[in-house]
């Protein structure tokens, strides 16, 4: 096989559309407002205008799988046949088969929905189990070829490779194991190969992220055989295997000894990587894409530093070929379209479209010296400069406050002596009920803010738009007999944003959205300095709503694991630094709202596991920062007030020490799919406060009955003495409508009322 040369290029490609446009199409899709022809008109546009674009912005070689109408994983899936049978047997159509599997429907729940590793991505989890058989079902991605082919793009199709699929996997069955099925897999695999080879593709790019998190013995083997056969295949495009989130370790030299032609590797996460390349052998007749262009932060690169790693390297592989860390899918479109971002730190940025120019400006100098692209290294190295000079970075207050922290600053009171004084102050009954935050954020309250953004009402209308909203809420929750009420978030666009627009440090974006799971966006806030809080940030909403209501209000923070997590953050501090200053911000707003007589405030952290690195050896030092920072946020106030935090997203053992580390009076915790498995896991930590395990699925619009409210209840009240149970939902219901909350809010009080009758 003559392979041709990578040159530059990107991993990946955002695919939500530079102005949502696959959202719009999507929402209006499943609402019953426009068709199929439509939504899939829309899709090939938006297919069109990225590999036209990515081919004119001068990439070497264009990634061809950059549209997904839902997700990556589950187009892996149903591509090579993974369509569990109660999907299959719906009769539906492929687009609506595919959407079932997504979302769900009436007859049937979605799969489940997990993070992507450690970004804010979520994927939907495949379901492998003696029913599955593997073939290649499903052409999409030949078609995608041929269409990108008649627009005159060559392009690398891209798929989630065979380990990693597996190995993200769940088993649809006790007992069995998915890995197991990998020689099936490949079979599957080896079809494509081939059908993409006689179509004339050169090149298919296979991701294995999995590779960046610890790997057994039996795993390599299973890479080490799979990528052999495939390797071995007699008629096949060249084969470049992506390794991205991290180091792949000993899977590089794995992946070095098989017969593929080229490995991705991210050359920006961990810098052990880089030094891992001359010290494997086998690399020097591959092609090897250094991902020196960060994928998955904003910041412009340093392009003297890539060219200078991408230099050392060039005597390692058979081509070095200039790429991203990872897939642009976890960044914004563009730069340009921020018309209202803060001058000075707009030239420190890039986002996907900057990103490709700067894959494309090193791949030329690389390839033909330094001077031809001249002009734009010099750009950057100014720019790159005034972010290290700028004095804006650094907040002198904020620096000589962390230096005077002392220990007992992260610390509380004796758990007892708190316990007896909140008590005392909330006089709440056994078993109370409440919930995690934000009720739905209606069309009204969305359509209000977009108004206020065009400037078609001003301040005080909006305002007192969001007043007459919180009334609402709590009016509601008087009705249903809730025990601890919450103001409802109307008037948070996003719960980390919300915080960012009014923290020094922070800058927000107007367009910036990033696909968080399906048709859901978010638009991550950037940390590019010190932060500092110049005044109270939630305080009027909590006393308005403390005011309509003799009972207790519980004021709602984002906790700093969470606020890092779900921003851009700076690269020129550790993140330990970083959230010790957000840490700072929240304690203050946590002491403001005690002084305005909130006696419960909640501090959700529902990033805690998602930050946690995928290495084993790394994890205890993040735990440290992580809880170290909570704690710092949260210890602020006197024992009488109650300090709650939140958790969602399942898969809780690793981090179970931290959970008990965190110290907060009442931890809420998603627990109803897995079926309370959690408390028992507490308390074979011996956790001994206050939980309020999720008794209702809120990703799901299904609405609960009593009775099963009650079941889990018990489940629950087997696990945990009653005294310290707590009754609520998952997670905030922002995502859901009043027809289904108002039934199930109702019933789970219900529920609640009869375990304590
Ligand atoms: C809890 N989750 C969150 C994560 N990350 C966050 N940063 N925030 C989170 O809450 N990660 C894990 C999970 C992921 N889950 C979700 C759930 C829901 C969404 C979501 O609904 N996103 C919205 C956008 C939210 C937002 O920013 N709203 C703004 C702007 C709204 C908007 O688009 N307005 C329209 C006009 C108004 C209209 O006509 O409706 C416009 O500008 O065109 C706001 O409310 O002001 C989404 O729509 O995707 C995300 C993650
Ligand atoms: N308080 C937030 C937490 C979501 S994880 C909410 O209720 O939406
Ligand atoms: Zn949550």
């Amino acid at each position: 096989m003559t392979t041709s040369k990578i040159g530059s290029t990107v991993l990946g490609h955002p695919r939500i559309g530079p102005n949502r446009e696959l959202k719009r199409a999507l929402e209006s899709y499943w609402a019953g407002r426009s068709d199929e022809a439509a939504l899939r008109e829309v899709a090939r546009r938006l297919r069109a205008d990225t590999w036209r674009g990515l081919a004119d912005a001068g990439l070497d070689s264009v990634p061809g799988s950059t549209f997904s109408y839902y997700d990556h994983v589950l187009d892996t899936a149903v591509t090579f046949g993974a369509v569990p049978r109660r999907y299959a047997e719906l009769g539906l159509g492929s687009l609506d088969t595919y959407f079932a599997m997504a979302r769900g429907n009436d007859a049937v729940p979605p799969l489940e929905m997990t993070k992507w590793f450690d970004t804010n991505y979520h994927y939907l989890v495949p379901e492998i189990g003696p029913d599955t058989r593997f073939s290649l079902s499903d052409r999409t991605v030949v078609e995608q070829y041929r269409e990108a082919r008649e627009l005159g793009v060559q392009t690398r199709p891209v798929l989630v490779g065979p380990l990693t699929f597996l190995l993200l996997s769940k088993p649809a069955e006790e007992g069995f194991d998915p890995l197991d099925e990998l020689a099936e897999l490949t079979d599957a695999y080896e079809q494509l190969l081939a059908e993409l080879h006689r179509e004339g593709v050169r090149w298919v790019q296979l991701d294995e992220p999995a590779l960046a998190a610890d790997r057994t013995p039996r795993e390599l083997d299973a890479l080490r055989n799979t990528y052999r056969r495939l390797g071995d295949l007699a008629e096949r495009p060249a084969i470049l295997t992506a390794c991205y989130f991290g180091d792949p370790g000993e899977a590089l030299g794995v992946l070095a000894a098989a017969p593929i032609e080229g490995i991705a590797l991210d050359l920006v996460t961990d810098p052990s990587t880089q030094d891992r390349i001359s010290g494997t052998p086998g690399l020097s007749e591959k092609t090897l894409v250094a991902g020196v262009v960060d994928g998955r932060n904003v910041w412009r690169a340093d392009l003297d530093r890539c060219m200078a790693t991408a230099a050392t390297l060039l005597g390692s592989a058979g081509e070095v070929a200039i790429g991203t860390s990872c897939s642009l899918l976890h960044v914004p479109y563009d730069v340009e379209a921020e018309p209202n971002l803060d001058p000075q730190v707009r030239p420190w940025l890039s986002f996907a479209a900057q990103k490709v120019r700067e894959v494309v400006a090193l791949g030329r100098a690389l390839r033909e010296g330094r001077d031809v692209v001249d002009s734009e290294l010099s750009e950057a190295r100014i720019a790159i400069a005034a972010r290290t000079e700028a004095e804006r970075v650094r907040n002198h207050r904020v620096r000589a406050r962390i230096d005077s922290l002392r220990p007992a600053d992260s610390g509380r009171a004796d758990y007892a002596e708190r316990r007896a004084a909140q008590q005392e102050s909330l006089r709440l009954p056994p078993l109370p009920t409440t919930t995690i935050g934000s009720f739905p954020q209606t069309t009204d309250v969305r359509k209000a803010r977009a108004a206020l953004r065009a400037g078609r009402i001003d301040q005080a209308t909006y305002r007192q738009r969001m007043r007459d909203e919180v009334e609402r809420v709590i009016a509601l929750q008087e009705d249903l007999g809730l025990d601890v009420l919450v103001h409802g978030e109307p008037e948070r666009n996003d719960m980390v944003q919300y915080f960012a627009e009014q923290l020094e440090g922070f800058a927000a974006t107007e367009n910036g959205w990033v696909q968080s799971y399906g048709s859901r966006c978010v638009r991550p806030p950037i940390l590019f300095g010190d932060v500092w809080r110049p005044q109270p940030m939630t305080v009027e909403w909590a006393e308005h709503a403390q005011r309509l209501t003799s009972k207790p209000v519980k004021g709602m923070l984002t906790g700093p694991v969470t606020m890092l997590a779900w921003s851009f953050v700076r690269d020129d501090q550790p993140q330990a630094d970083t959230a010790r200053q957000v840490a700072l911000a929240i304690r203050d707003e946590v002491r403001d709202l005690e002084a305005a007589g909130i006696r419960v405030v909640q501090v959700d952290e529902p990033a805690l596991r998602e930050l946690l690195p995928l290495r084993a050896e790394q994890r205890q030092a993040y735990l440290e920062w992580a809880v170290e920072s909570f704690r710092l946020a949260t210890s602020g106030v006197s024992e009488a007030t109650q300090i709650h935090t939140h958790l969602c997203y399942s898969e809780f053992g690793d981090v179970i020490d931290a959970i008990v580390a965190l110290d907060a009076d009442v931890t809420s915790i998603e627990a109803a799919r897995s079926r309370m498995e959690v408390l028992a896991d507490l308390n074979a930590v011996g956790f001994d406060r206050g939980v309020g395990p999720g008794v209702y699925d809120i990703h799901s619009p299904r609405v609960p009955d009593v009775q099963e409210l009650v079941d889990l209840l018990e489940a629950a009240v087997h696990a945990v003495p009653p005294e310290r149970l707590w009754v609520n939902p998952d997670c905030g219901l922002k995502t859901r409508d009043y027809p289904q909350i108002e039934p199930a809010l109702r019933n789970m009080t219900r529920a609640a009322h009869h375990l304590r009758a």
